[in-house]
């Protein structure tokens, strides 16, 4: 029989799906004010951050620059998606939403919880099995069309299937 998931599959699939929840605030922010959904910049000192936090926990600077690269690809999917569902709609959902310098922090705040996950996950990613287990778990946290395509984005290189 096929081997279970590791224990620590689920707690890093939940703080990527955490991080990816925090796209929708920010496309609404972007929608408020106009601002691009890039921001180099910032994407530069986030995965600055990520290469500084690695070192902290064992982990190859490299492969949480990856890991984080992919999360903000992720992140950008569902703005763009959504951008585009309310330009389409001339109007974005009226709910309250903080400033885009209040959401910031919080993506830093889950960062070195997300890399001690992949790091305990580290283990795990060449086992043949890995996709199998990715696929089964993924499935719980699909939302919509939109979420499921960036989740699939977000962990499209957790798994290593060749080398
Ligand atoms: O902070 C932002 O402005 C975001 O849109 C979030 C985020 C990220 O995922 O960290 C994504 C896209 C930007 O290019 C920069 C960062």
């Amino acid at each position: 029989a096929a081997s279970p998931a590791p224990d620590a599959l689920q707690p890093l699939l939940a703080t990527i799906n955490e991080r990816l929840s925090f796209a929708d605030q920010v496309a609404l922010t972007k929608w408020d004010s106009g601002k691009p959904i890039q921001d180099t910049a910032r994407e530069a000192q986030v995965i600055a951050n990520a290469r500084k936090q690695a070192a902290q926990q064992k982990l190859d600077p490299e492969q949480a620059a990856d890991l984080i690269a992919a999360q903000i690809e992720a992140n950008k999917l569902v703005q763009y998606g959504l951008l585009a569902i309310w330009q389409a709609a001339h109007k974005a959902p009226d709910v309250p939403r903080p400033d885009l310098n209040q959401i910031r922090p919080k993506l830093d705040a889950l960062q070195a919880r997300l890399l001690q996950q992949y790091a305990d996950f580290t283990p795990y990613r060449v086992d043949p099995e890995c996709p199998n287990w990715l696929a089964e778990q993924r499935a719980s946290l699909i939302k919509d069309a939109l979420h499921g395509q960036a989740l699939i984005r977000a962990t499209g290189e957790l798994c290593v299937t060749d080398q």
